[in-house]
């Protein structure tokens, strides 16, 4: 049986560059579920090493609420992913989310140095999906979340870099990038992880927006990462359960809590055929639907 607090939304998952202090701090008053403080493309070479004691010392500072904190950190093979993994793992955000995941090994190694700085079990990775060989290697990425040590909890899709390094376009749609992203979904889904979709860069065109988080959550994607605050409102609307769903949910499942249906793996509910999966599938809808209306 779910509840509430199995369930963290992440509807919304709000980048921000580690330089700029004014969204750092804006931050604190917008209502998205996640907050990226991000000190790789964002950031400019020379900036870096102001941004990390930014990031660094706005989480130790707190005040962002129900808000969930993940640093994304430079790649290991760059001048800065060494001080950045370092920095993080003693500022002790929610999550580190480390760029440029090729392989499995990939994520190991920086787990074994999480891991050696005594991090507490909270501060969990997350894993950019970005690059071809992510792509080919989606299942043992996923996979590395069987072993609790390497603290794995959720993909985020790269998708400008998936198209800087494939060649594939962005289009409306997502036709070209559909095979991956449902690819990663299934991968994540089969060793339990989080999943949340890319970007959309065009932030001031608001039915295109609205469009793609539809679609992703349709593909089933947990939320969206964003650029821009007013983003995080219609990410919020797509990956929220509607009302109706809600309802719907709960009459399944109080269908199959009557004595009559006790012994019933198929009923009839207003009509429609449904199955002890759907009542499963309800209640965690339901689960969710009670862990926003608790943010609230
Ligand atoms: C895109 C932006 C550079 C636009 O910034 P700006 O020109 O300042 O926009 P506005 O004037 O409209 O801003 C209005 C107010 O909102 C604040 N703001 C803007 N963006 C953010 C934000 N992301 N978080 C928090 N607050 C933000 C401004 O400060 C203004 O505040 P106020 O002073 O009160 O009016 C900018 O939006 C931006 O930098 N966005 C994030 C870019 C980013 O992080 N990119 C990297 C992540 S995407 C990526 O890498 C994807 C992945 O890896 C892949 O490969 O796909
Ligand atoms: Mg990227």
């Amino acid at each position: 049986m779910t509840s509430p607090t199995d369930f963290r939304p992440r509807r919304s998952v709000l980048y921000m560059p580690g330089s700029n202090a004014r969204a750092l701090e804006k931050a604190k008053t917008l209502d998205a579920d996640t907050l990226i403080l991000d000190l790789e493309d964002a950031v400019a070479p020379d900036a870096k090493d102001s941004a990390r004691e930014a990031v660094v010392a706005a989480v130790k500072a707190g005040g962002y609420g129900h808000r969930e904190l993940v640093i994304r950190i430079n790649a290991a093979d760059t001048p800065w992913g060494a001080a950045d993994l370092e920095a993080a793992v003693a500022a002790r955000p929610d999550a580190i989310l480390i760029p440029k995941v090729s392989t499995a090994a990939d994520i190991e190694r920086i787990a074994d140095r999480v891991n050696a700085g005594h991090a507490p079990a909270k501060v969990k990775l997350w894993a950019m999906m970005e690059t071809p060989l992510a792509m080919l290697n989606a299942r043992d990425i996923a996979a590395a979340a069987r072993n609790p040590e390497t603290r794995l909890a959720c993909f985020v899709m790269g998708t400008n870099d998936l198209a800087k390094e494939t060649r594939a376009r962005i289009l409306p749609g997502r036709a070209p990038m559909m095979p991956w992203l449902m690819t990663c979904v299934a991968a994540a889904r089969a060793y339990g992880l989080d999943i949340v979709d890319g970007v959309y860069n065009d932030f001031n065109n608001e039915s295109g927006f609205a469009a793609e988080c539809l679609e992703g959550a349709e593909i089933g994607m947990d939320g969206k990462t964003l650029i821009h605050p007013k983003q995080v409102g219609p990410a919020n609307a797509a990956f929220s359960p509607s009302d109706e769903e809600v309802n719907w949910a709960r009459r399944i499942i109080a269908e199959f809590d009557k004595p009559e249906n006790a012994r019933k793996g198929a009923i009839q509910v207003e009509g429609k055929m449904v199955e002890r999966l759907h009542a499963d599938m309800g209640r965690r809808l339901v689960a969710l639907a009670e862990a926003i209306a608790a943010r609230k």
